[in-house]
């Protein structure tokens, strides 16, 4: 019989290649929130999937971005960095049809502090590819510059070839007992999970600069007889921000709650009440202290 084997994964890039849309998919239920504007992860976030052979501990990282301005920019970059020095095995997640230049800012970025760690290039949004063979040669030139331990083409949207990458993942994580109990699914609590559902809908459904001024603080998180009893307060930085978010007669807001519930209702499989509010706290995500306050910042 085979040694068990347990280790920590990050998985990084730059934003927007699907990098928290491929953990779902690896740990086969929605953890992490996604969008399709850049920048949806803030923070550093674990995900554990335990099988009978391994115990997989997935670190989702902010995007990578250079020369980004601000306190939560820089608590973004920490983030990602803290991940990259203690993960056991890189994943670095680019999207079909060809590295661009940011993904090759990644690539030398982790290149000086990798050491003989293992390195897989997880070429992701195959989907998108509509005739398959054209990857071919993009494989052959990205092997011949052995930049990665391994090279793994997938969807994360569709499936296509993510359990190959978790093949190739389990025999690079070294020969170790699971570090967490099997029923463990994350290092973030049920509550921090609701505070990013709220913000996720917020990606989702807003334009432009809204969902970057945007942050949520959970008020209270009870655990009822027949229900989770959730109250929230959405921070913008200004008033005008406060009234597209609310909508005309609070339609936008209603619609957040709605959608945000039903995710959280399928995470916690219970009935959840979600009461949501919004407040103007100007600044807020170039204030050192306010994103301590607002639970940014404890994850390096
Ligand atoms: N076509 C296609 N789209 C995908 C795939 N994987 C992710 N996406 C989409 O790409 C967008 C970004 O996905 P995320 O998972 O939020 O990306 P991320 O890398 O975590 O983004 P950041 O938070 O900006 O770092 C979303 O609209 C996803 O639905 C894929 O395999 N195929």
């Amino acid at each position: 019989m085979s040694a068990y084997r347990s280790g920590t994964i990050a998985v990084f890039g730059r934003p927007n290649v699907g990098k928290s849309t491929l953990i779902n998919r690896l740990l086969g239920h929605k953890l992490l929130i996604t969008s399709p504007k850049p920048q949806t992860t803030r923070h550093r976030i674990l995900g554990i999937k335990t099988t009978a052979d391994a115990q997989f501990l997935y670190l989702d990282t902010p995007g990578l971005v250079w020369g980004g301005k601000g306190a939560l920019a820089r608590q973004m970059d920490g983030a990602t960095a803290s991940a990259l020095a203690e993960a056991d095995c890189l994943v670095l997640v680019a999207a079909c049809p060809r590295l661009q230049d940011d993904d090759e800012r990644a690539l030398d970025f982790v290149k000086g502090l990798r050491g003989d760690r293992p390195l897989i290039l997880a070429l992701n949004k195959v989907d998108r590819m509509a005739h398959k063979e054209a990857l071919l040669p993009l494989l052959a030139a990205l092997a011949e510059r052995r930049i990665a331990t391994e090279i793994v083409p997938l969807s994360a949207r569709d499936g296509s070839n993510v359990e190959a990458l978790e093949a190739v993942i389990a025999r690079a994580l070294p020969e170790r007992e699971a570090l967490y109990p099997e029923d463990q699914l994350s290092d973030r609590s049920d509550r921090f999970v609701a505070a990013e559902f709220v913000r996720e809908q917020v990606f989702r459904r807003f334009a432009q600069e809204i969902p970057y001024v945007t942050t949520v603080d959970i008020e209270s998180f009870r655990e009822e007889k027949h229900l989770v009893r959730i109250e929230a307060i959405i921070y913008v930085e200004k008033e005008g921000q406060k009234a597209i978010l609310v909508g005309q007669g609070g339609a936008g807001l209603k619609a957040v709650g709605s959608a945000a519930r039903r995710a959280l209702e399928r995470h916690l499989g219970r009935k959840v009440y979600l009461g949501l509010w919004v407040k103007v706290r100007g600044g807020w995500s170039d204030d050192a202290r306010a994103l301590q306050s607002l639970g940014y910042g404890s994850d390096n």
